[in-house]
């Protein structure tokens, strides 16, 4: 019991708890600083190593804690389990004699894990933990016997809070970016009955080699949009905060051949986040709409193409065995901003939507509302620094005479990125294909001068005729783009 008679005794406890915590705390900052200094000096392989040759000599089983990590939490699985099991694919070392191999659809690469008796020693703002793998049989009333994996992980007690709420956090966040790095991006789409399904949606992976390296477009723009992607993916728990959905709208708009379809595969390739591109005459009702919209996952994109057509919903009627098929269920824009607005927006996280149109002056003004799209994107023709792109990309030079002759074509005639990547990619001798680019611009000048004076008929049908190809080679769309 406390009285005042005990106040020296309990000084003198306090001061030597004190003085144990303020020294624990000094080894724990000298342990932190020479394992920064150690993890500079030897490399990681050798790190672990030493570490796993090196880890028994610490143990004292009388202070030992150990946490036992099951796969499965019921029939839930564990994700703690889960994730350590990925994190510690960063900790084999060559004296491992053996690991396991596997490769997941959606791994790009193989994927080297460690196997059951395996242990792992790793350091951790210097303290040392021991990582074990166990396989042990329980009984399961339904299925008899059944095995269940359990990673051990030990430590010394003291370290208890520590290892709790701080290094399984950095474990779990560490297993999250190992994922990541590991993960194809996918393009799912409608019937799509090549790859794997996920409800209606059918994906393949989407090898779009598109980056943002790559994009010849405004710089300003460009960096903007970075910025609002990296602001966007580390603000959970601002969204949270402030109450709203944890989306983000983009409409891009712009020529054909401007680079919208490459944009939207950049954006996914950076995020790695997979696309749901949403072909909306393939959908016949909202219910239909809605069934899909909440089959998507989290961390996606969903992408509807050339959204300008969707003005047509409003009108849409339910012909014989057609749309809706008679009921008041057809599919409508209303409809559809409902969904994005409402109900899919706030059953998913880290939603990204896209939609993109060419004609940006026939969009239904309730796209355009503000909050609806965040950020309007204009995609536009070729411009000197866009060129530079493309001419680095395309022949791998950034400076050439003809360039300055190329930006003041530029300024005279409207072409896109598409046809000035056409004709770089005719030669491969750097001369040519400049003079080639050059020859182009100088056509395409004098057509647009002869349809000023008299000739627009002509070049309208010109026009007309190579959007009808451009529609044909819809192919070109997002992922079966392989980035000509
Ligand atoms: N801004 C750009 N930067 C780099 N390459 C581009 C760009 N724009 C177009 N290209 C090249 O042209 C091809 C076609 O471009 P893309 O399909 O992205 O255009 P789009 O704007 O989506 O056209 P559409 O309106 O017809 O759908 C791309 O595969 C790419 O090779
Ligand atoms: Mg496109």
């Amino acid at each position: 019991m406390f009285s005042l008679k005990n106040i020296p005794s309990t000084l003198s406890i306090l001061s030597t708890y004190t003085t144990f915590t303020a020294s624990a705390m000094l080894i724990r900052s000298v342990a932190t600083e020479v394992q920064a200094i150690i993890n500079q000096l030897i490399p990681e392989q050798l790190r672990n190593l030493l570490l796993s040759k090196l880890g028994g000599l610490y143990s004292n089983p009388s202070s030992q804690m150990t946490l036992l990590i099951n796969d499965y939490d019921g029939y839930c699985i564990n994700e703690l389990y889960e994730a350590s099991h990925t994190y510690l694919q960063t900790k084999i070392t060559p004296s491992m004699k053996r690991l396991k191999v596997s490769k997941a659809p959606r791994d790009k690469k193989v994927i080297v894990n460690i196997h059951k008796g395996q242990k792992v020693v790793d350091l951790y703002e210097g303290i040392q933990v021991k990582w074990e793998m166990k396989c042990v049989e329980t009984k399961d009333d339904e299925q008899g016997k059944v095995e269940i994996r359990v990673l051990e992980l030990s430590f010394h007690n003291k370290f208890m809070e520590t290892v709790i709420n701080s290094y399984l956090p950095y474990v779990m966040e560490r297993s999250k970016a190992i994922k990541e790095e590991n993960k194809a991006v996918k393009l799912f789409s409608l019937g799509n009955f090549c790859g794997d399904y996920d409800g209606a949606w059918g994906s393949t992976n989407l090898d779009h080699p598109a980056t943002f390296d790559k994009l010849a477009m405004d710089p300003a723009v460009k960096k903007e949009l970075v910025d609002d992607l990296d602001r966007f993916v580390r603000r959970r728990d601002y969204y949270k905060r402030v109450g709203k959905a944890w989306k983000r709208g983009y409409l891009l708009y712009g020529p054909p051949g401007t680079g919208k379809s490459s944009l939207i595969a950049a954006i996914a390739n950076y995020l790695k986040f997979n696309i749901y591109d949403l072909e909306l005459t393939s959908v016949s009702s909202n219910s239909q709409l809605r069934g899909l919209l909440v089959s998507t996952r989290n961390r996606s994109m969903l992408v509807i193409e050339d959204i300008d057509c969707s003005i047509e919903l409003q009108n849409r009627q339910a012909g014989p065995g057609g749309h809706g098929q008679g009921t008041n269920d057809e599919l409508t824009l209303s409809g559809l901003l409902n969904f994005i607005d409402g109900l899919w927006s706030s059953c998913g996280d880290e939603r990204i939507i896209v939609f993109t149109t060419n004609h940006k002056e026939k969009i239904d003004p309730a796209l355009l509302r503000p909050g609806r799209m965040d950020m309007h994107i204009h995609m536009s023709y070729c411009t000197p620094s866009a060129f530079r792109v493309l001419a680095s990309n395309y022949l791998c030079i950034t400076d050439h005479d003809l360039f300055n002759e190329i930006d003041q074509l530029m300024l005279e005639v409207e072409v896109t990125p598409a046809q000035v990547a056409e004709e770089l990619m005719k030669s491969e001798d750097t001369d040519i294909a400049l003079q080639g680019l050059i020859n182009f611009f100088r056509d395409r000048k004098l057509k647009s001068e002869n349809c000023n004076s008299g000739g627009r008929e002509a070049d309208l049908e010109e026009q007309n005729e190579s959007k009808a190809r451009e529609r044909v080679c819809a192919t070109d769309k997002i992922g079966k783009s392989k980035g000509t």
